[in-house]
């Protein structure tokens, strides 16, 4: 009889594969505890979020938690074998980052770090040691390291020392492209914006941290290969076989690290800035080799380039895209600028664009708003019960979704889309706080909050300042500049890019300074 109904019919099979379906998606949309956050089911159970993910980047989990977050401030994605809680509430985000002993960061570092910077198995297992230590245990490499350069890139004499360099760094590359529009050897009618800020940013930020015996000034193609790395990080996160599925990547990773194994085993770090000789002493003392101190370096001189170089670029457009706002600015920044009588130069004094040019200063803030989708990852270290309400599981992931907080019209209002600073400007002023401090997640927050971002703001404020005092930028064709829309359908690994290049037309300004110098300072003496 069994043999007789065999081969089954098609509807059968139909009825058979549709019960699978149904019971393979009850269930992934289980909950583990009933304490457990809401479950988002996937339309391919199990796999379907990371295919999502993988196939729209940060707009997939952008999308979901817009259509979620007001029925609840968290919810669960099941994936194989694990959960991704996705956390879209600036109070409960606050919350992740206050339980920072069983939400870190820190157990996911090594392997990340592995993937992305091909760390050998040897180093991976010095990276692992007390990442996380009590007081008075060993304290492990990554430990050491994070210490450190918060501490060096916190306020203090240091970050004037090298914001100041830093700023001269950018004046000097704006001073050879000037030099060069001049001499007629660039055409200033047809400059992909992006391009030209990413070329500033990258040479004189290999220059400062560096040296001036850096790989990048010795071989400026590495400049390339510095963002074909930058641009398959997703790929080179996955891991499968990276020097054929993120080829282009992979080779950029290679040969910037032999360029830097080179330098550092070549005793060239001992001309570097103080903050990559004491990361090299650091590396050192745990037992890394130059060469695995390479890859290190390579992250680090990525964390100093690529949001920077984004933001400067949006900011800037922005500006120049509204003349009214580009009027603003320039007034902001002009009447700052001091000289004695019978001075050749007149003064910038760096902190002066921090504490009083708000507009400018509100422009930062909305262009790192509007174009940052970061993430902030956590790993749940054992079973816990967030603001003693939601269950996360063991070894489960928490992501807080700066992509949805970004664009959540309940927080920032209902031209949450738009480009508008002034919302910003009431803050920067020093009136009341409008928003929960972490619903601004440009820099992340918590234990992992960008260690950067004094020094970056100072970096881009500056660089800003040196184009709107010295350029003039119009779209190609002379007419009004169009801001392009960004591209969140990648990983958001850092500012997003936009989705098409805006080219712009770049002439310098002349006559502004009166035939007189331009001198960075840190503060007016
Ligand atoms: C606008 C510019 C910048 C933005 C938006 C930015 C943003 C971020 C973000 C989102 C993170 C991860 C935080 C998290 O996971 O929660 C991070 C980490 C980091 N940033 Fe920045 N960053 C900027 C500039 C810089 C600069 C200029 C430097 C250094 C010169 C820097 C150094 C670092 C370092 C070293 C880390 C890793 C910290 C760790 O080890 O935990 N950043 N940054």
């Amino acid at each position: 009889m069994v043999l007789e109904s065999w081969p089954p019919s098609a509807t059968w099979a139909v009825v058979a594969l549709t019960t699978l379906y149904i019971a393979a998606r009850h269930l992934a949309s289980r909950k583990q505890d009933p304490r457990e956050p809401p479950v988002v089911p996937s339309t391919i159970p199990y796999i379907g979020h990371l295919l999502g993910m993988a196939l729209y980047g940060g707009r997939y989990l952008k999308e979901i938690g817009i259509r979620h977050r007001e029925t609840t401030p968290i919810f669960t994605l099941p994936v194989p074998n694990s959960r991704i809680y996705i956390v879209t509430d600036p109070s409960l985000a606050a919350a992740v980052q206050r339980a920072s002993k069983v939400l870190s960061f820190t157990p996911i570092i090594p392997e990340v770090t592995e993937r992305i910077l091909g760390l050998d198995k040897a180093t991976v297992e010095i990276a692992r040691k007390n990442l996380d230590p009590a007081p008075g245990d060993e304290k492990g490499f990554l430990f050491d390291i994070q210490q450190m350069v918060y501490d060096w890139l916190g306020p203090g004499d240091y970050l004037g020392v090298l914001t100041a360099a830093a700023a001269n760094q950018l004046k000097a590359e704006v001073a050879d492209y000037i030099g060069a529009l001049r001499a007629g050897k660039v055409d200033a009618t047809s400059v992909d914006l992006l391009e030209w800020v990413r070329h500033c940013v990258t040479v004189a930020t290999a220059q400062y941290l560096y040296g001036s015996e850096n790989p990048i000034a010795k071989d400026p193609t590495l400049e390339k290969a510095f963002w074909d790395f930058d641009h398959g990080l997703g790929m080179l996160l996955m891991n499968i076989v990276p020097s054929i599925t993120a080829s282009s990547a992979y080779s950029g990773r290679e040969r910037l690290v032999a360029a830097l194994a080179d330098y550092l085993e070549a005793g060239k770090y001992k001309t570097a800035s103080k903050i990559v000789q004491e990361r090299v002493a650091i590396a050192l003392q745990h037992g890394w080799t130059l060469r695995a101190t390479a890859r290190s370096e390579l992250s680090f001189l990525f964390a100093g380039i690529v949001n920077l170089t984004t933001s400067t670029f949006w900011i800037l457009l922005q500006v120049f895209a509204d003349p009214e706002l580009l009027q603003a600015v320039r007034s902001e920044i002009e009447a700052v600028l001091t000289s004695e009588d019978g001075d050749s130069a007149q003064t910038l004094a760096l902190e002066d664009l921090k504490n009083k040019c708000p507009v400018l200063h509100a422009v930062y803030r909305e262009c790192l708003r509007l174009n940052s989708d970061n993430n902030s990852v956590r790993v749940v270290k054992e079973d816990t019960l967030l603001s003693d309400r939601w269950f996360l599981a063991k070894d489960c992931v928490v992501q807080i979704a700066g992509g949805v907080i970004h664009a959540d019209s309940s927080i920032w209002g209902s031209d949450v889309d738009t480009f508008d600073p002034k919302r910003f400007l009431a803050e920067v002023k020093g009136k009341e706080r409008q928003v929960h401090p972490a619903a601004f997640r440009a820099f992340g927050g918590g234990k992992t909050l960008c260690p950067g971002r004094h020094f970056a703001m100072n970096e881009i404020l500056s660089f800003v300042a040196l184009v709107v005092l010295q350029f003039e930028i119009t779209g190609a064709d002379g007419g009004r500049i169009e801001v392009p829309r960004k591209n969140d359908a990648v990983l958001p690994v850092h500012i997003l890019e936009p989705m098409v290049p805006a080219i712009v037309s770049m002439h310098p300004r002349e006559g502004w300074d009166g035939g007189r110098d331009l001198r960075l300072v840190l503060k007016r003496s």
